[in-house]
Order: C-alpha cells, then structure tokens, then sequence
C-alpha cells in the first residue's frame, strides 16, 4: 500500500513517529528547525538566475481563439517559440473569471485543514486510484521527504472529487472544464506551431476521452526553507500542465541550464510543456524541468492541472516528423501506453527526466 505506510521516525526529538502530512510537522509550536529526514543539499537558492523581467513568454489566448487570422497566426508562432525555447509560458486573457480562481484556491485550502483523520479517509491504496492525498511524492520509495502535502483527483474522463469539504466538488467541476477546455485550444495552437492540423494532437492521442489530473500542493511555513525542497526537479508525465498559485511564488523553471525564478502573476496560467509533448513532437518540444521551493513567509497553495492522452492510447513520435524531404529522422522515442507511463512516473521517486529516460532511444 503505497501511501499508506507512515513516514519513518528519526531522531528529531519533536517529530511525531507517524506524520501523515507536513501541515501538522510546519504547526508543531516552536518549530525552529526541520527534522533531518527533510534536508537536501544546502545553498538551492543559491544556484537561481533572474531572467529580465518580461522575458518568460507571454500567451495572449483570447488572440487565439478570436484574433483576425494575422493576430492568430503570430500567436501560434509565439507558442511554438515558447515550447521550443522555454517548454514554459504564461497565460493571459484566457478568460476564467477570478471569482472561480480564487474560489478553487479556497476550496482546496479548505480540503488542507481538514482533520487528519478525514483526509485520511481519501489517502487511497494505489497510484492510479483516482483519489489521493498525502505528502511529499510518493514516501513508500523516498529517504528525505519534500516539504508539501497533496492531493491529486482524476477529474476527466470520469470526474472524480473528494466529498469534503462542502462545495469543493462542484467548483472543481466547473474549474476542471473550463481549464481543460483552454488546455485544449492551446494544444490545438501547438499542433499547428508544428506544422500539423490544428485537431492533430486532439485525434492522436484521443483528447476527447484525455486524462486530466488536479494536484493541489500545500507548501506550509518552513522555519528553514533554504534546507528543505518542496518539489525536486522533475518533468510532468502529460502534455501540458497549467498551474495557479494563491499569490505566494516557489515554482522555478529550468531554462538554458539555469533555474529562473516564475514569481507571482495574478490572474495567468504559468504552463510548462510535459513529457509526452516532448514523445509526440520527436524530440522538437521538450518537456521542461520544474521545481518548488518553498518559504519563511507565508503557506503556499499551488493547483497544477495535469493534461494527457486517454489512459489507453501509445504514444510515440508522430510519423510526420519521421519522414521528410530532408530524409528520415529516427524516433527517438519508443511508444508506450500512456498509462503504463503514468503508473511507472508515480511508483518511482521523482527525479528529474528519469521517466522520459526509460522510453528514450537516442540522445536529441
Ligand atoms: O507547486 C508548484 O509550483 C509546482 C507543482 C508541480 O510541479 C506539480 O504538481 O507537478
Ligand atoms: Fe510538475
């Protein structure tokens, strides 16, 4: 049972010996310190470059989807230089109303403070169970664990939510849709960024029954964030993930080797291209290396909504890029369900793009 085992004890003398979430670690009163179980390696925050402001991509959607063609056709250039260049971009004018944003930050704060015990009620058995909550990644493989409790629901094709607490299923409802459906014009931007139809990805790899997935991240307070890691670096196992965060930043993306800071942007889709665009595309778009760090100042709330193909459908390099004029290019990739992919990147640690290395033929 995966995430059911407890975290081990150590030596922290204030460490309870069963912690089912790092909310009720971060509010043991006068916690100064982490326990050595949560420490990584000293100075992350070191290591970080800030990029000019401005120069992370900028998407401006409603151009998409109801600019004159000129508008249209720069924008799906812009994707397609984004996806190439960052595998990172934000989103702006996509026009889900604040109100609903702010609503789904709440509801899943609300599923966080919970008692433990309800929580435990949706912890499920299995990674592909479609309900799941705990901490850090996946405890029943890791020795030090992240600074960040979750919970993950499968929320199409089938809509699954949590029962508590009130409220919470029917916005998720409603936040599910209509993220989906702007996860879906984006890829229909990025299908003709690669010189295909607009509907290529959203036929291949069957998008109409496509798997989406809703991960809240709870970061609480950490008393020494330069110590403690709240996601490692690690590439999503979809398509495209768009991600919203209740004004407190910690997402750095990994761009031309260095890690960049995201920041804060109201009201935008920070969304970072995953592995199975990086399969699809042959190499062309890479799926990008991302992390959370977490802070002193304040709990962070983050909700990445996950993007892939149908359970059932084998992804492998789109036969167009394959042969050209230019002569043939090798796959560089074997095909693989999407299911068994996902069910190999969550029973693992996350660690970096050691998923996509599995399914890799040759160096791209
Ligand atoms: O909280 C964040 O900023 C990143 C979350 C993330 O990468 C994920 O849930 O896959
Ligand atoms: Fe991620």
């Amino acid at each position: 049972a995966e995430t059911a085992s407890p975290l081990p004890s150590n030596t922290f003398p204030s460490q309870p010996t069963k912690i089912t979430s790092i909310k009720t670690l971060a509010e043991s009163p006068g916690l100064t310190s982490i326990p050595a179980t949560y420490t990584f390696t000293p100075d992350l925050h070191g290591q970080v470059t800030s990029v000019p402001e401005g120069s992370i991509p900028v998407i401006d959607y409603s151009l998409l989807i109801s600019g004159t063609p000129g508008q249209r056709s720069e924008i799906v250039h812009e994707l397609g230089r984004a996806c190439q260049d960052w595998g990172f971009f934000m989103v702006i004018n996509h026009g889900v109303p604040q109100k609903l944003l702010s609503s789904i930050l709440d509801g899943c704060k609300g599923f966080f403070d919970l008692a433990e015990e309800e929580k435990q009620e949706f912890k499920g058995n299995n990674v592909l169970d479609p309900i799941r909550s705990g901490t850090s990644f996946n405890v029943s493989v890791e020795k030090a664990f992240y600074w960040r409790d979750f919970l993950k629901v499968f929320v199409h094709p089938v809509f699954y939510s949590p029962t508590k607490p009130a409220g919470l299923s029917e916005i998720s409802l409603e936040y599910s849709q209509r993220v989906r459906e702007i996860a879906r014009g984006l890829l229909t931007g990025i299908s003709e960024s690669l010189g295909l139809e607009g509907s290529y990805i959203d036929k291949a790899l069957n998008l109409e029954r496509g798997k989406q997935i809703f991960i809240a991240n709870l970061y609480p307070t950490c008393p020494q964030p330069e110590l403690a890691m709240g996601m490692p670096p690690h590439s999503d196992h979809g398509l495209l993930t768009l991600l919203i965060q209740n004004g407190i930043g910690g997402l750095q993306i990994q761009h031309k080797g260095k890690w960049v800071n995201v920041g804060t942007h109201s009201n935008s889709f920070l969304v970072n291209t995953g592995d199975h665009l990086e399969i699809l595309s042959n190499g062309r778009y890479k799926s990008v290396l991302h992390r959370a760090m977490v802070n002193n100042k304040g709990t962070r709330i983050s909700i990445a909504m996950a993007h892939g193909p149908s359970l059932d459908s084998v992804v492998s390099p789109a036969p167009e890029f394959l042969v050209s004029s230019k002569g043939d290019e090798p796959a560089a990739y074997i095909g693989m369900k999407y299911k068994d992919y996902l069910e190999l990147q969550q029973s693992n640690k996350l660690d970096g793009k050691s998923c996509l290395d599995r399914v890799r033929i040759s160096a791209v």
